[in-house]
C-alpha cells in the first residue's frame, strides 16, 4: 500500500517511474543484499545483469555503478526511484545539477544522515543551514597554497618509501596489502600536514609486527603517535559513529576488549587534538608563527581574538556563533570531519588507479614519458611543487580519468526546503518541474560522467589519454558533466589537495618503477591483466566506492628497465 501510494506522488510529477520493493538504504535490506545477490547467482549462472527486470537491478546498492549512464537513454534525464519508504527522484542534466548545487538553500544536505560524523563536535557537514556558512568559513581557510606546497612534499617522500618497501623483500615478490599500504600513506600524508609534523611510512606487514609487539609488550593502546591514534579512529570510524567514544573507553567489563582498545584510541586522539590546538593558541598569543599547518590555519580563523588571550576560544557554541567563529568543540569536530573526509577518498581513488595501471603497461609508459622528460632525470628530492606539479598533466589525467569512473562519492542526497521549488528541465512542459517539499533528490553523478553527450570517445573505457588536448593542455569538461568533488558552495574543499598528492605519488612511483600482475599458475600476462581489469569493475559501495576483492590480484612493483 505504501508502495502504491509513493507512486501515485511520483505520477503528480509527470516523471517516469521504477518500482522497487526496498529502499536501496534500508538498513535490513543493506545488510541481507549482498546473499541475495549470490544466491541469485548460483541460481542462475552465465545470466548477464541487464537482462534482470528492473525491479531487480534497481534494488541492488550499487545500480548507480552498474546502469551507469543507461538511465539517461532509457528513462530521461528526470525519473524517480519509488519504493515503500520513499520517493527518490533522480536527476542528471548537468544543467539542472549545478543549478541544485549552487542553491544550497534550496536543496540541501541532508545533514542527519551525517549527524553521526560528529564524533567530537560539530563539523561542517553535521550543522544546519544556519550554521554551517561560519563552519565552512574556517575550513575553506585552512586550505592554501602553502598547505598544498607540503602536501607535495610529503606525499613524494611517502611515494619513495613506500616504493622502497614494495621493492624489498618479502613485499618484492609480490605486495602482501596494496590497499592498505596507500591507505597508510594517505593517512601519513594527513596526519603530517595537520601540524607539519613528518611520520615514517609503515607497510602492511611491518604494522602488523608493530601492533604483534605492542601485544607481546602488553602495550593495550597501539596509540604512541597523534598518527596512530588517527590510524585506529579512522579505521574504526563506524562503530565510533554508532557508540560515544566515551562509554566504549568507560571500564564497564561487559564492553568487549576490540571495542574498548576503539574506544580508548579516541580518548587519546582528543588528547592529542587538545594539546595540539592549545599550542597553536598559545602560539598565536605570544605573536609566533605556530607550526603552520591545516591546524594553525584552522585555529586561527576560528579563533576569538578578542579573548585569545584569556580562553583561547569562544567558550561556548552560543557564544561563538554569535560572534561568526567556531567553539573549541566545534573545531575539533571540523578537525575530525577534515581527516575522515580527506583520508579514504583519495586512498581509494588511487587504489583503483593502481589496479587499472596494472592492467595497461601502455598507460604506465605514458606517464613514465612525460615524468622523465618534466623532472629532466633529477632526483626527487629536488621536485619543485610550484614547477613540476602544472606540467605532470598525465599524472593528473590517470587520477581525473579514475574518478569519472570509479568517484569514491557517487550519491549526493539532496532535501529540497520545506517551499515548493522550481528547476528549469529542458523539454518537459513548460521546461520546468516543481519539486514538491521535503522532497529527496539524487544527482546521477555517474550518469552524467560516463554519458556519450558529453563523453564522445568510448565513455566507458578507462582512457587517461583523453584528458589531454590537441594543444597538450587538460581538458575542460563541459559545465556539469564532471562531479566527483560535487560542485558550488558546498563543493569539496579538498579538491586541489588531493590531486597535489596523487599527482606526487604516481609521478613519485612510475617515475622509475613499473607495476605488473604476477599470473596465476598457467595464466598468460594477458589474462593476468584482464583479471586486474576485472577486479577494477567488482565493486561495491558501503561509505565509499571500493573493489570488492582487491586482494585478489597480486601485484609487483619492478625498476624500470633504462634503454640501452
Ligand atoms: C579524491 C578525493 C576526494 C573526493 C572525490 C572528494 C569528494 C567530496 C565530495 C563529493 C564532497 C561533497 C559531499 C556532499 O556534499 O555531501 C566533499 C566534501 C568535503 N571534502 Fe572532499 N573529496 C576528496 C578529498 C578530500 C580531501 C583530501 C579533503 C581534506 C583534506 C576533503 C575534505 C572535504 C570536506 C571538509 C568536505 C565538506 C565540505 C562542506 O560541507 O562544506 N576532501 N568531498
Amino acid at each position: 500500500i505504501r508502495l502504491e501510494l509513493n507512486v501515485c506522488r511520483a505520477r503528480a510529477l509527470k516523471v517516469p517511474i521504477v518500482r522497487i520493493p526496498f529502499d536501496v538504504n534500508n538498513n535490513v535490506w543493506v545488510i541481507i543484499q549482498p546473499l541475495v545477490w549470490k544466491l541469485l547467482a548460483r541460481l542462475l549462472p552465465n545470466t548477464p545483469w541487464s537482462s534482470y527486470p528492473d525491479v531487480v537491478r534497481f534494488s541492488h546498492r550499487n545500480w548507480y555503478f552498474t546502469e551507469k549512464s543507461d538511465t539517461a537513454e532509457r528513462f530521461g534525464r528526470v525519473w524517480a526511484l519509488v519504493s515503500p519508504g520513499n520517493v527518490h527522484l533522480q536527476v542528471s542534466d548537468p544543467d539542472v545539477i549545478r543549478d541544485m548545487c549552487s542553491r544550497w538553500r534550496d536543496f540541501s544536505r541532508p545533514v542527519q544522515i551525517y549527524k553521526m560524523l560528529a564524533v567530537y563536535g560539530p563539523s561542517v557537514v553535521t550543522v544546519g543551514l544556519q550554521d554551517w556558512p561560519r563552519h565552512r568559513k574556517a575550513v575553506a581557510t585552512t586550505f592554501n597554497e602553502s598547505i598544498n606546497q607540503f602536501v607535495w612534499d610529503e606525499s613524494l617522500r611517502q611515494a619513495l618509501s613506500m616504493t622502497q618497501y614494495w621493492t624489498s623483500p618479502p613485499s618484492s615478490a609480490a605486495i602482501p596489502d596494496m590497499e592498505e599500504d596507500i591507505r597508510s600513506l594517505s593517512l601519513n600524508v594527513l596526519a603530517a600536514t595537520a601540524f607539519r609534523e613528518p611520520y615514517a611510512f609503515r607497510g602492511s606487514t611491518q604494522l602488523l609486527q608493530d601492533s604483534s609487539n605492542d601485544n607481546k609488550n602488553d602495550k593495550v593502546n597501539n596509540t604512541r603517535t597523534y598518527r596512530d591514534a588517527l590510524r585506529v579512529v579512522n579505521k574504526h570510524a563506524i562503530p565510533l559513529m554508532l557508540i560515544p567514544y566515551r562509554y566504549l573507553a568507560s571500564p564497564i567489563p561487559i564492553i568487549p576488549q576490540a571495542l574498548a582498545r576503539i574506544g580508548r584510541a579516541a580518548v587519546s586522539l582528543r588528547g592529542f587534538l587538545t594539546s595540539m590546538v592549545a599550542a597553536e593558541t598559545e602560539a598565536l598569543n605570544r605573536g609566533e608563527a605556530g607550526s603552520g599547518g591545516l591546524m594553525t590555519h584552522l585555529v586561527r580563523s576560528a579563533l576569538d581574538q578578542e579573548t585569545a588571550h584569556r580562553i583561547g576560544f569562544a567558550d561556548d557554541v552560543k557564544s561563538a556563533s554569535k560572534k561568526g567563529l567556531l567553539s573549541f568543540d566545534e573545531i575539533l569536530g571540523n578537525v575530525f570531519l577534515i581527516n575522515f573526509a580527506g583520508h579514504d577518498t583519495t586512498a581509494v581513488t588511487l587504489s583503483f588507479a593502481m589496479m587499472l595501471l596494472a592492467a595497461r603497461p601502455d598507460v604506465q609508459e605514458w606517464l613514465h614519458d612525460e615524468i622523465v622528460a618534466v623532472s629532466g632525470g633529477r632526483p626527487v628530492a629536488e621536485w619543485d611543487y610550484h614547477e613540476m606539479f602544472p606540467r605532470l598533466l598525465r599524472c593528473r589525467a590517470v587520477f581525473l580519468e579514475t574518478l569519472r569512473l570509479y568517484a569514491p562519492i557517487i550519491g549526493l542526497p539532496k532535501l529540497s526546503s520545506d517551499k515548493p521549488q522550481t528547476l528549469h528541465v529542458p523539454g518537459r512542459d513548460g521546461d520546468t518541474l516543481v519539486v514538491p517539499p521535503g522532497s529527496e533528490i539524487y544527482p546521477l553523478l555517474l550518469c552524467v560522467q560516463t554519458d556519450p553527450k558529453y563523453w564522445p570517445d568510448e565513455p566507458r573505457k578507462w582512457k587517461p589519454a583523453r584528458w589531454i588536448t590537441q594543444e597538450g593542455g587538460l581538458l575542460v569538461p563541459e559545465l556539469g558533466s564532471y562531479l566527483p568533488w560535487a560542485d558550488g558552495p558546498q563543493g569539496c574543499p579538498g579538491k586541489k589537495f588531493s590531486q597535489v598528492e596523487a599527482v606526487a605519488v604516481l609521478a613519485g612511483l612510475f617515475g622509475g618503477h613499473r607495476v605488473r600482475v604476477v599470473p596465476r599458475r598457467g595464466e598468460s600476462e594477458q589474462q593476468a591483466r584482464g583479471r586486474a581489469q576485472a577486479c577494477a569493475d567488482d565493486v561495491n559501495y558501503d561509505l565509499l566506492l571500493r573493489m570488492n576483492h582487491a586482494d585478489g590480484v597480486r601485484l609487483q612493483v619492478v625498476e624500470t628497465e633504462v634503454d640501452g
